[in-house]
Formats: structure tokens, sequence, C-alpha cells
């Protein structure tokens, strides 16, 4: 029976996207945070992890880049996408609100709509947006800005529901595991790698360069300090195609050469399923031809 770590406890936005992830067999196992998430697997105490990677509003999930470049590699075999707005919930009864708790990357998506109907409350950090629900079921705080789910989990009470600041707020979640056989590319596939430069004059340019020559298209790029000297940065690169397409196979050869390190993060269907704008034929015509010149069967 596989098991899906997921990035908890229950009532989170990522136990949803795990349960969109889940098969009728798998177990969900909630840990305590996104690092805990990526160990359940490393050490085998799970299959597969879920974790948050990007939020339409706040960008890139910090917990979520950093440990995917540490220790052994995990890749990516899927992703799900899930609208994002928020309930605030309380204990019932509750009369004043002068604590509200919550992930940051929810507290950042709602500071609008705190400054406007919560003044007087300082927000306050937790580690996610269920452990916020169950501090304020224990007393801690006042008020969680949680998953609307949460409600089910937690015998709280609904202070408001649909806040957000920016409506359409969207959060992209991944689904990992131990490196092994590859997803089947299905013609709509997202492709991500991590890249470390060597400090010159225009290699990123270089890296972007690689891709553009190829037709590929790039739908995501953050940069994160590598931890190491002051201005060292590593990028993550998503673009649209599958490894086991030959020009993206091709692009990634590319981005080798230019790197000081590389670590492929996976080839998986895309949520939105759209098919990536690029020309796999023409690509294998011209290796064709190369393969056929080799042989002395073309001149
Ligand atoms: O705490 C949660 O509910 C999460 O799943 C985390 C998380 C995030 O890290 O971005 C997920 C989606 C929302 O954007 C807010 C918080």
């Amino acid at each position: 029976m596989p098991r899906i770590a997921y990035f908890g406890p229950q009532g989170t936005f990522t136990e949803q996207a795990a349960s969109a992830f889940a098969r009728e067999d798998d177990e969900l196992v909630p840990v305590e945070t996104v690092p805990l998430a990526f160990a359940a697997v490393r050490s085998g105490a799970t299959d597969f992890c879920c974790v948050p990677v990007e939020n339409s509003v706040e960008g890139a999930v910090p917990a979520t880049m950093d440990a995917l470049v540490r220790d052994e590699p995990l890749v990516a075999v899927a992703e799900h996408v899930l609208p994002v707005h928020f309930s605030v919930l309380v204990r019932p009864g509750t009369a004043e609100i002068r604590t509200v708790a919550s992930h940051p990357h929810a507290l950042a998506q709602v500071r609008e709509w705190l400054a406007a109907h919560l003044p007087d409350a300082t927000p306050i950090a937790t580690t996610s947006t269920a452990a916020a629900a169950v501090a304020v079921l224990n007393g801690d705080f006042d008020a969680a800005v949680s998953a609307p789910v949460a409600v089910t989990h937690y015998p709280l009470s609904e202070y408001a529901t649909e806040v957000a600041d920016v409506r359409d707020a969207r959060t992209r979640f991944l689904l990992l595991r131990r490196p092994g056989a590859l997803p089947e590319p299905t013609g709509a596939d997202r492709t991500s790698v991590v890249v470390t430069t060597p400090n010159r004059v225009g290699v990123l340019a270089e890296l972007l360069t690689e891709l553009a020559l190829r037709g590929i298209n790039l739908t995501g790029l953050e940069s994160r300090p590598t931890k190491g000297k002051l201005g060292e940065y590593r990028f993550y690169i998503d673009l649209e195609g599958h490894v086991a397409e030959p020009q993206v196979g091709d692009a990634l050869a590319a981005l080798h050469r230019h790197s000081r390190e590389i670590r492929f993060l996976g080839s998986y269907p895309k949520a939105d399923h759209e098919p990536a704008p690029m020309s796999n034929a023409e690509f294998t015509a011209a290796t064709d031809w190369v393969d056929g010149v080799r042989k002395g069967e073309r001149g």
C-alpha cells in the first residue's frame, strides 16, 4: 500500500493536493514540515511526499526550494494546482481577536484583508495553516487563517470565509519520490532542473538561449542563494516538455555543459494539460539526418 507523506497536519491545502494525487489504497501520512516530508521519502518511511512549490501571489515556497537541492535527490512525478482562498477560524464564542496565526505564505496573501478587518490583531507565523487552527483550538491564539477545509477537521467557527487579497490565487503542489522510471511523456509535460553556474558574464543568458534555440518554453525561473558565498545563486528552471523528447534531452545536455552542478527534478504531466508548443518532428528529422550523414548514408 503506497504511503504519501504530506505537509500537514490534517486540514492543510497540501492535504487536499495529496488526496488528489492518491489512488484508492494509498495512505496519507501528515508530517509537520516540508523538510520532514522529504525526509520521510529519503528514509524509506513513505514512497512519496506532497509539498507546495509555488503560489501565484507569493511565489516560490522557500522550504521546498531548499529541500529539493539538499541530500539525496527526489524527483517530481506529478503536479496539482489548487485555488487558494482562506477562512478565518476562531473558537466558538470568541469576542475579540488580538492574535491571528498562519503559515507566512498565507499571512502574506491576506495582508490587506487583515489591515482592513483586523487592524489591531498581531500576525503570528505557524508551521502551516492547519497548525494555526490547532493552536487556536488549544487557546494559544485567537484566530487562524486556514484552508476552508480545516473547519471540517477542527471544532472551530468561521469568522470570515473567501478571504484573499487576490482573487483566483493558485498554489502548485508536487508529488515527489526517489528517482526511478519516469512518467511517460504525454505531450503536455513540464521538466524541472536546478543548476549552479560558474560566476561569469552572460552565463544565465547562455542557459536561456539554449532553451530558446530549441523552441522550448520556459515556465519558471527562480533564484536562491547557494548559502555559500554572498552573491552565489542557484537557478531553478521549469520548462515545457519531457526529457524523453529529443530537443528537451538535448537542451538539458547543453545546460549540463554550462553548469557547475545540475540536478534533474523531474519530467511530469502539467496540471493544465495544455500541449507544449514545440515541434518534435523537425528536431527528430534533423537528428535523423545527422545520423544518416555519420553512417555515410546521406550527403
Ligand atoms: O499551510 C498550508 O495549508 C499549506 O499547504 C502551505 C501553503 C504554502 O506553503 O503556500 C499552501 C498553500 C497556500 O498558499 C498557503 C500555504
